[in-house]
């Protein structure tokens, strides 16, 4: 483990002093769909191999409800949701939420609990916010529900994303898929020689 960086295990907890997030001006309202995160994102995204969440934005403009429904394909053990798949939605709905507040962040840490099996056929209904931003970390927070808002509880989960900027993804993306976004070569190779 010699080369792995080290961080702090207690800092998925926002500051108790922290200011409440406010909606980006450029995010979608008050029952508007959110957009996907990319046009391929195994998320959100219309594509084969993704989870199709779909997420809509609640009345105080900053907090998600998103749709999971539980496929064959999402399985586990027998007939129940693989654990890994429902901390994918969360990523992905928590991921969103973010998006309401900031332009552009990465899930840096996630912590899920898992409350209760999810039966294949069921819709989980989740409710993602951003608790806090303080510089670059934006704090959030969800609940999953088994078919119906507010139901049974299936899963909790928090996670603290990392603000990034577009070199982010200039120095890490691949770079056709940069190009299909319109990224030139130059820029691209510019980004990946800077320190
Ligand atoms: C267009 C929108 C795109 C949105 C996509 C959302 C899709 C769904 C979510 C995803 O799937 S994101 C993909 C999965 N995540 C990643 O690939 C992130 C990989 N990790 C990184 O790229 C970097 O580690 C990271 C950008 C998160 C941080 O590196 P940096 O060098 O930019 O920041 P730095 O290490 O200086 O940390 C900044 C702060 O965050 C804190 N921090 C960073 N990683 C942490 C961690 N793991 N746990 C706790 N704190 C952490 C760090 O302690 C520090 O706190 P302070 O400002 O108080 O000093």
């Amino acid at each position: 483990m010699g080369n792995v960086r080290r961080v702090p295990t207690s800092t998925i907890e926002p500051p108790a002093d922290a200011e409440a997030p406010r909606r980006h001006p450029k995010a979608p309202g008050p029952g508007e769909r959110t957009r996907e995160h990319h046009s391929q994102c195994r998320g959100c995204a219309d594509v084969p191999g993704s989870l199709r969440i779909r997420s809509w934005v609640e009345d105080d403009g900053v907090s998600v409800r998103s749709r999971f429904d539980v496929l064959d394909e999402h399985q586990g053990g027998p007939g129940l949701l693989h654990g890994g798949l429902l901390m994918t939605a969360f990523d992905d709905a928590l991921g969103t939420a973010h998006t309401q507040v900031v332009r552009a962040a990465v899930t840096a840490r996630m912590e899920t609990d898992f409350r209760r099996p999810v039966p294949v056929g069921t819709t989980l209904w989740l409710r993602s916010r951003v608790d806090a931003v303080v510089g670059r970390k934006v704090y959030t927070s969800g609940v999953a529900y088994l078919g119906e808002l507010d139901g049974e509880v299936a899963g909790t989960a928090r996670a603290l994303f990392v603000k990034v900027g577009a070199e982010h993804f200039l120095k890490h993306s691949r770079p056709e898929d940069l190009e299909a976004l319109g990224a030139s070569r130059e820029v691209i190779e510019a980004a990946r020689a800077a320190p």
